[in-house]
């Protein structure tokens, strides 16, 4: 399935959230990366069809999507970025709910139900109130509702925001085996979490696209920025002011401080293999909210 996002302009009032997006997805995984308040959320939901665009299309293997709309819902998971738990709702009870809404009813929702409760981890706890889930739960309840209708297309708003470190690599995976035949859409701040799985990366500035590239063309452009530099914790303390430091670990007593940065920064400084996160810092180092 290709999903064309042609042109969206999004305004809040005199606030532009959003201003002439243009972006083409089809299958895989696809990560939506920039600060906060860049507009990801705004896009995001505008793609899901809770949000209306103040112009621009969204064009469904070319047809605009207002003429498929049904269609187009049928074949949407959507996670947004906070959800809404009946205090009376076990999980499965939430997890039904939504099947039923989604048109699946009877012994298959129980099945999807329990496969999915199964994938994120959560069969032991299904008969729990899931008010009283912790964060970490309730987000991937909120990924199995996201599935229950075997969506072509999955638009993931911050999905791992509350998940531990196990949780998150099992999401990655889980995510990752799901793609092959259908578009995801995943939105976050944090970098590793489209590292490794994202076909490609689009990276949001205030409302505008900055750059739409694979993970490695990003990690490619930076070959010769990165640097690896000693220096003490007085020189660091000044020198952090106007560059771009992506990491500091204290050897002796002395800091080995990485650096982006255009040109070479020191004589001695040494050449580091660059990675995602540095590009990260690089595109938006001057970013509001960013450093
Ligand atoms: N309902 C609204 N009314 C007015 N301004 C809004 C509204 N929703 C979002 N904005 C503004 O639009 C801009 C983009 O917000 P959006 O939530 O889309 O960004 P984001 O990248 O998802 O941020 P975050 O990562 O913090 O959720 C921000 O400046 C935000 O303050």
């Amino acid at each position: 399935m290709k999903l064309t996002i042609e042109n969206i302009s999004k305004s809040y009032g005199k606030k532009q959230a959003l201003i002439g997006i243009n972006f083409e997805m089809d299958n895989g995984v696809y990560g939506l990366l920039g600060p906060n308040g860049a507009g990801k959320s705004s896009l995001i939901r505008i793609l899901a069809g809770v949000m209306e665009a103040s112009s621009g299309e969204i064009l469904i293997n070319g047809m605009n999507r207002k003429k498929c709309e049904r269609e187009y819902r049928s074949k949407l998971g959507y996670l947004p970025q906070s959800l809404d738990f009946y205090p009376e709702f076990t999980g499965q009870d939430y997890l039904l709910y939504i099947a039923a809404l989604k048109g699946l009813k009877g012994a298959a929702a129980e099945r999807k139900v329990m496969e999915l409760a199964e994938q994120v981890r959560l069969t032991d706890d299904l008969h729990r109130k899931s008010v009283n889930y912790s964060g970490g739960m309730k987000r991937r309840l909120g990924i199995a509702q996201s599935l229950l209708n075997d969506p072509e297309i999955l638009i993931l708003d911050e999905p791992t925001a509350g998940l531990d470190p196990y949780e998150r690599i099992k999401f990655r995976n889980l995510i990752s085996l799901i793609s092959r035949d259908r578009t995801v859409l995943l939105s976050t701040h944090i970098v590793s979490d489209i590292d490794s799985i994202a076909k490609q990366t689009v990276m949001i500035k205030v409302g505008k696209i900055g750059k739409m590239q694979t993970n490695e063309s990003f990690v490619h452009a930076m070959d010769g920025k990165v640097w690896l530099v000693m220096m003490t914790v007085d020189k660091l303390v000044e020198y952090q002011n106007n560059h771009i430091i992506s990491n500091v670990l204290p050897i002796g007593d002395r800091m080995e401080v990485r650096v982006v940065t255009d040109d070479k920064p020191f004589p001695d400084a040494v050449a580091a293999v660059p990675t995602l996160e540095d590009a990260y810092l690089y595109e938006f180092h001057n970013e509001e909210g960013t450093l």
